[in-house]
């Protein structure tokens, strides 16, 4: 870019294309629209069930008839997307994880709800053994030690069966070796060829995931930390390494995580392989915002929206937030 073809003040004065609304609008480069938006949402047990989640203020639980209702709601804002996690009953949680690859466990259930109602929304789903792991890991733990070759048999399993449900969008964030390609084949030998899979590809080891750890009912049940298969959030060349290696085993989208404090990821891996490239706003990020706003020390819409164009600007296609239907509302004017 000739940027020493910018002519001195006062020939250049930046001032005059921030003039008024009309002006801004004209030069601004980067736009946030509800079509950018994954609504990430939690399921629960019961039924007419709403159940506040105290660490996220705004965000609720929902029983499987409330997250039809969601998803109608979702739709009808044109948010292009849902992504279910499912509260899991303390008493279905195992070292062998089995309740994950159930046809009828809660987001399984949660997905043919949804699908049965004809509601044009695409679903997306978590893979990893962290819900109904009773040590509150990704993956299976022997010894104290997550092993990754056996966790991939199990992803397969689990993913095959969300596909079945009719997830549309299978979101892997286990952080295991292979799982990637592993699951592309399984689709592939399954007919699932439209199945797509949105990789988790550069999952930073984070504290800024507790209160979704609360919010799914894993707090309690970790055992230690996620460091051997979630990055070290002071590497940046390994997300790169990360990405390109999932896109060769059949991502066809993939993700940062978390957000705010990894926009240098998101610019550097746009920049690099130019595919569909998101982010999570994850739900510390959400409870930052929610906190300081309900204590009056920020303007809490404000600060959303600019959250959010924030990603667009870093280079991401979209954004997975739990501000999804607030957005939505406000864009849309509703
Ligand atoms: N594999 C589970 C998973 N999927 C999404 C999140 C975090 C989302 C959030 O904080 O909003 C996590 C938590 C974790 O890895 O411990």
């Amino acid at each position: 870019m000739p940027f020493n073809a910018q002519a001195p003040f006062p020939t250049t004065r930046f001032r005059r294309t921030r003039q008024s609304p009309q002006i801004r609008a004209l030069v601004q480069e980067n736009t946030l629209s509800v079509g950018d938006l994954i609504w990430p949402v939690f399921v629960r047990d019961g039924e007419n069930v709403v159940e506040p989640v105290q660490s996220m203020p705004g965000v609720n639980r929902l029983s499987v008839d409330k997250i039809v209702d969601a998803a109608r709601e979702a739709a009808d804002l044109g948010i292009p997307a849902i992504c279910l996690f499912p509260y899991t009953d303390a008493s279905l949680k195992t070292p062998d994880s089995a309740e994950a690859w159930n046809p009828n466990n809660l987001s399984n259930r949660a997905t043919r709800a949804i699908r049965d109602a004809g509601i044009d929304i695409a679903i997306m789903s978590d893979v990893a053994l962290d819900p109904y792991n009773s040590d509150g890991h990704d993956g299976f733990v022997v010894d104290g030690k997550i092993i990754n070759d056996e966790t991939v048999d199990a992803l397969v399993k689990q993913a095959i069966e969300q596909a079945r449900a009719g997830v549309d969008i299978i979101g892997p964030s286990d952080m295991m070796d292979g799982r990637i390609g592993a699951i592309r084949a399984a689709l592939e030998a399954e007919g699932f060829r439209d199945t797509m899979l949105l990789s988790y590809s550069a999952k930073y080891a984070s504290a800024f995931y507790g209160p979704f750890r609360d919010a799914v009912g894993a707090s309690g049940a970790l055992k230690g930390d996620k460091t051997t298969y979630q990055m070290n959030p002071a590497n940046s060349d390994e997300a790169l390494r990360l990405i390109e290696r999932d896109l060769s085993e059949g991502a066809d989208m993939v993700m940062v995580k978390p957000g705010m404090p990894y926009l240098d990821i998101c610019r550097r891996v746009k920049d690099t392989f130019a595919v569909p490239t998101y982010a999570y706003q994850v739900s510390g990020e959400y409870a930052m915002i929610q906190a300081a706003a309900l204590n009056g020390w920020i303007d809490g819409e404000k600060a959303m929206l600019e959250s959010l164009m924030c990603f667009k600007r870093a280079g991401c296609d979209g954004i997975l937030t739990y501000f999804a239907p607030a957005v939505a509302r406000k864009l849309q004017g509703v």
